[in-house]
């Protein structure tokens, strides 16, 4: 705002009531040439008296000739403040006649008049000539107001509502009429209220004129009411408002202070808030996506909040630690070296070939589209095949950090979800967990025995594995206690089993299933010398290859003091014996680095396994079979025997579960309507009693994979013929007599192969499995592929 601005602003020093002498004779005004003083922004009412402060040059001179010669004046309002030297054109045409009582110059060089005004007066024109130069003057017209009765009650009434509303505002404290504060009760008579208060208003300009064009002072009195009305609404809206910023205002400052009082409390108690200092720091360089960023800090807060000495405190800390631990975004670069990768999955493992190959053909894939999914491999066969170890191998490989899971007996579903933070010893869920050891984002997760997860009350575990698994909801799985999602998309899953049938099928579908059967002896010799043997060695103290065993040795282990398909056991009682070796040589006895067969019962004691070996009988009733369990094959004996006795009877022994019972009673059925073909008389079953046993009652057997064995088995007893020696045969039968196919065939190859068995029979559909075998497993071995019983039997008592 420039400076003649500023001081021409017409301001209100005082109102109203003071004595400043209004002389009781009154100079009539000159109406055809009347000096004019033109103000930026006030509007005078008739008989208002208040003081002005003037700073134009022409309205000073006008002011003080008028107060001089009690020249009255015009006091007429600019239509734009901002004009410096205002012509009539300029002015509202509506203004006051007025007396200047007094002029003042003040100290700090603005000057002062009191007016007082009289009358409403109305421009006309030009007047003729100024009789003070360089004065702005028109011709005007006095316009009279009419004033209402004192008996109009309506009148009465606006002017006290007039009286209370401006009460009102001024309450609210509203400064633009606090002068008006201290006289408002005062002012006598409604006339000089209403114009009193116009004046005061802190309406606009064009607004007062509008209030003083009125001729009728009720109908000036109603207007003012409303828009006095409309300012008290304004004014209580403002004070609404104020009141709320006040109490924002007010509460902020509160928590700021109580804050402060806590963190002063808090550094007393228990000194420097080291933790969350030590949170905030990791976190800052931890790439976080932004909405774990956000519940990072809000959980870091609570924190601040809490206790040290609280429980809570210790389970907010380590949620918070979990969050900082897990290794978002970071990965390990990957091994794009498919040579290497090949090198290292053969200098780890003896053998293995077909499964070996399959997996590298799953590497060149996932090498081939680094972006692509990877897949879920699954390794399946017995015990201490080398499944762990393979899925060790595979990350080696690949060049990524490994973690194992176990998930063998898991029932909770919450061990692979975590638990909701608000339970007691809350924890993440097993894959979480993994991925915070492994420190990627992207390493092998080897979920071992998935086969072995059940369900109960606390809910299927195995449903939760497959949300872990499918790639179309792993990138954003959502544990339970971590409560933000995270990303598993770039692990890489291998899972290892025993057995397929315990695995649910929809999570079965989602991989893919390599089988590792078990190993031949000279397998098992192979992996015992270049594998096995020389970690063992190294790790009791030896050099790598100082310990030597004979293959004699070696087959002796193998045959009489482990029983099993995969190496586990093997491995055990090769490090018994290199532990007892260790033990003569601290004892200063004399210690042999070679180990001999002779020398085992010394190191391992008495054979804890007699080999199953085939054992040539010409015992009729005697029929051998092939069974399949979790630690792989073996061979068994089916012996029936038949006495005389009354009427028809079957019993059944050696410790059969349901499948194996129903066997034999089928088996018992297939041959009876067999019997004329086979030169039994149908009639004679009626004083003859079957008694079906197979030995090593102690351990328990079922599966139907014997139901051809039984058939010969009862064949043989009833006719008196023995079956051919060195066979054995696996197969299941129906009551028509066919011939079914069955599995878990290379293990029970293999049992065969080491019982010296030379035939087998088994279902045509069974070839498929015989072919998938490596041929030097089943080297020596015959195969008689069946559809039908008739055919068993043909083989199994044919010349
Ligand atoms: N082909 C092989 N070559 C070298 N070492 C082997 C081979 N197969 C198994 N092993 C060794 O045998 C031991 C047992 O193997 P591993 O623990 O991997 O068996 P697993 O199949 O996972 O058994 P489980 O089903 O009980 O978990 C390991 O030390 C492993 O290195």
């Amino acid at each position: 705002m420039d400076k003649s601005m500023k001081e021409d602003t017409t301001k209100i020093v005082s109102v109203g009531q003071i004595d400043i002498g209004v002389p009781s004779e009154r100079p009539k005004p000159n109406f055809s040439d009347l000096p004019i003083i033109a103000m930026r922004d006030l509007v005078l009412f008739p008989g208002v008296t208040f003081p002005i402060t003037l700073g134009r040059e022409a309205s000073v001179r006008t002011a003080s000739a008028a107060a001089e010669h009690s020249i009255p004046v015009g006091i007429f309002c600019q239509k734009v403040a901002s004009v410096e030297t205002p012509v009539l054109d300029d002015l509202y045409e509506y203004g006051v006649v007025a007396d200047v009582l007094k002029t003042f110059d003040l100290p700090d060089g603005t000057h002062t008049a009191i007016i007082a005004a009289r009358e409403k007066i109305k421009i006309e024109g030009l007047s003729a000539g100024s009789h003070i130069p360089g004065v702005l003057s028109a011709q005007v017209k006095p316009v009279h107001d009419s004033v209402s009765r004192s008996s109009d009650k309506e009148f009465v009434a606006i002017v006290d509502d007039i009286r209370q509303t401006t009460l009102n505002i001024l309450q609210s404290g509203n400064e633009k009429m606090s002068d008006l504060a201290f006289n408002i009760e005062n002012i006598p008579g409604p006339q000089l209220l209403i114009n009193m208060i116009c004046t005061h208003s802190p309406f606009t300009p064009e607004v007062k004129i509008e209030l003083l064009k009125k001729n009728r002072l009720k109908d000036r009195g109603q207007l003012l009411l409303s828009h006095l009305a409309h300012s008290e609404e304004m004014a209580e809206i403002r004070a609404e408002v104020h009141r709320k910023a006040r109490r924002n205002i007010d509460e902020q400052q509160r928590n700021a202070f109580l804050q402060h009082q806590f963190e002063v409390l808090r550094e007393e108690l228990y000194g420097d808030d080291d933790d969350c200092a030590t949170l905030e720091a990791k976190a800052k360089d931890i790439d976080f996506p932004q909405p774990v960023r956000r519940t990072f800090a809000k959980e870091l807060e609570k924190l601040r909040r809490l206790n040290p000495q609280s429980p809570d405190y210790s389970v907010q800390y380590s949620y918070l630690q979990l969050l900082t631990d897990l290794p978002w975004g970071k990965s390990t670069p990957l091994n794009a070296d498919f040579a290497s990768a090949e090198r290292v999955l053969d200098e780890d493992h003896y053998g293995l070939e077909k499964v070996k190959e399959r997996i590298l053909e799953q590497l060149a894939v996932m090498m081939n589209t680094p972006e692509g999914r990877s897949p879920i491999i699954c390794l399946v066969g017995a015990p201490g095949v080398g499944k762990t170890s393979l899925g060790q191998s595979i990350a080696k490989a690949l060049g990524r950090n490994y973690q194992r899971v176990s998930l063998g007996g898991l029932h909770d579903e919450a061990e692979i979800r975590g638990h909701r933070r608000t339970y007691i010893g809350a924890m993440p869920g097993r894959i979480i967990d993994a991925v915070k050891r492994a420190g990627s984002s992207n390493p092998v997760l080897l979920l071992d025995e998935i086969d072995k997860t059940g369900s109960d009350f606390k809910g299927d575990p195995s449903s939760a594995l497959l949300e872990v698994l499918d790639p179309e909801q792993n990138s954003h799985f959502h544990d339970n206690y971590v409560d933000v999602d995270y990303d598993l998309s770039h692990v890489l899953f291998i899972a290892t089993a025993n057995t397929l049938s315990t695995i649910p099928r929809p999570l079965l579908d989602r991989m893919e299933v390599i089988d590792i059967s078990g190993y031949l002896p000279e397998e098992k010799i192979e992996i015992a010398r270049k594998h096995l043997i020389p970690r063992i060695s190294e790790e009791n103290g030896f050099g790598k290859d100082e310990i030597a065993f004979t293959t004699d040795a070696l087959s002796k282990i193998i045959e009489s003091y482990t029983g099993e398909s995969g190496v586990r056991m093997l491995e055990k009682e090769l490090a018994k014996v290199i532990r007892k070796i260790v033990l003569n040589k601290m004892r200063g006895k004399d210690y042999k680095l070679t180990v001999e067969a002779g020398d085992l019962v010394d190191y391992l004691g008495v054979e804890a396994y007699t080999p199953e070996r085939y054992e040539v009988s010409d015992t009729p009733g005697v029929a051998t079979g092939l069974a399949w369990t979790a630690v792989g094959g073996e061979i068994l004996f089916i012996e029936t025997s038949v006495t005389q006795g009354k009427g028809e009877k079957l019993t059944i022994t050696g410790n059969l579960g349901d499948v194996m019972k129903e066997s034999a009673v089928i088996a018992t059925q297939v041959v009876k309507a067999r019997s004329a073909a086979n030169g039994i008389d149908p009639d004679s079953f009626e004083n003859r009693q079957l008694h079906i046993h197979v030995p090593e009652g102690a351990i328990p057997k079922d599966g139907p994979s014997a139901g051809i064995t039984m058939c010969v088995s009862i064949l043989s007893a009833l006719t008196g013929r023995p079956v051919k020696p060195r066979l054995a045969m696996t197969g299941e039968i129906t009551l028509r007599g066919k011939v079914l196919p069955v599995g878990g065939i290379k293990e029970k190859m293999l049992a065969a192969k080491r019982a010296g068995i030379t035939d087998i029979i088994l279902c045509t559909d069974n070839r498929k499995n015989i072919e998938d075998i490596k041929p030097i497993y089943i080297a020596g071995l015959t195969f008689h592929y069946v559809r039908t019983i008739d055919e068993v039997f043909a083989v199994a008592f044919g010349d």
